[in-house]
């Protein structure tokens, strides 16, 4: 389980700090893949960082018994510097994982880099950045993916293969996603966390979270 015991989030700006979560408290069941709904600025972008554990609450903490992903395709975690394969040795290595062989072969194939795979991720065009990051998150059976409105990358036969990829994670798996599409919410989500004037609410229905929604 996933759990926010009164985690607010703000940022300082040159007006004073600006609170985007203001200490939520919620926790949200393994067997749920949950929606987070928000106008644009509500926070779902925050709240997917602090679960993800790329950003950090400004009070509060988060609890958690599951292996999260960051957030699908996120192309901005990697070092530059370093290779595609030595960036997958070191995400490995974050994790605690130290048979690494067989996903750097898993995440070269998928991604379809080729010998590009090799060479500084800093080279890559944002297209081979994103499918690259898209491979990395594959290359782990996470317990829960985070996906911040993107479900897929690339061509449209790369976004038949990570379609098909994240498909088959989710057997064994949740999703907590973001996403504007209310087509996209109901197809993928059975729960909903809605995000309003820094305060959160979780719902175990999405047809009411969705209601909700639309009258604020
Ligand atoms: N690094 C930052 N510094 C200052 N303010 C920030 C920062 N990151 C986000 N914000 C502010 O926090 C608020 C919430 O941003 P966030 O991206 O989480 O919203 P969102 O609900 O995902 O929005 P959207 O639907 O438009 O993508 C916004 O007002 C944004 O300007």
């Amino acid at each position: 389980m996933i759990r926010l015991e009164h985690v607010s989030k703000y940022y300082p700006t040159r007006f004073g700090p600006k609170y985007v979560l203001k200490n939520l408290t919620f926790s949200v069941p393994d067997d749920r893949d949950v929606a987070i709904l928000g106008v644009n600025g509500a926070g779902k972008s925050t709240l997917i960082r602090l679960l993800g554990g790329i950003d950090f609450p400004s009070h509060g903490k988060i609890h958690s018994d599951r292996f999260i992903s960051w957030p699908l395709a996120l192309a901005s975690g990697f070092q530059n510097s370093m290779s595609g394969r030595e960036n997958v040795r070191f995400v490995c290595r974050i994790h605690g994982i130290e048979k690494t062989k067989e996903i750097e072969e898993f995440v070269k194939e998928f991604s379809e880099l080729g010998k590009s795979f090799e060479l500084p991720v800093g080279s890559y065009s944002s297209g081979m950045k994103s499918k690259y990051s898209f491979a990395v998150s594959m290359g782990f059976d996470f317990d829960t993916y985070l996906l911040d409105e993107i479900m897929a990358v690339g061509d449209a036969s790369f976004k038949r293969k990570c379609s098909k990829a994240l498909a088959d994670k989710r057997a064994s798996a949740n999703i907590i996603l973001v996403s504007h599409n209310e087509g996209t919410i109901k197809e993928h989500c059975n729960a909903a966390i809605l995000l309003a004037y820094g305060r959160a609410e979780f719902y175990e229905s999405i047809d009411r979270a969705l209601f909700r929604y639309q009258n604020l």
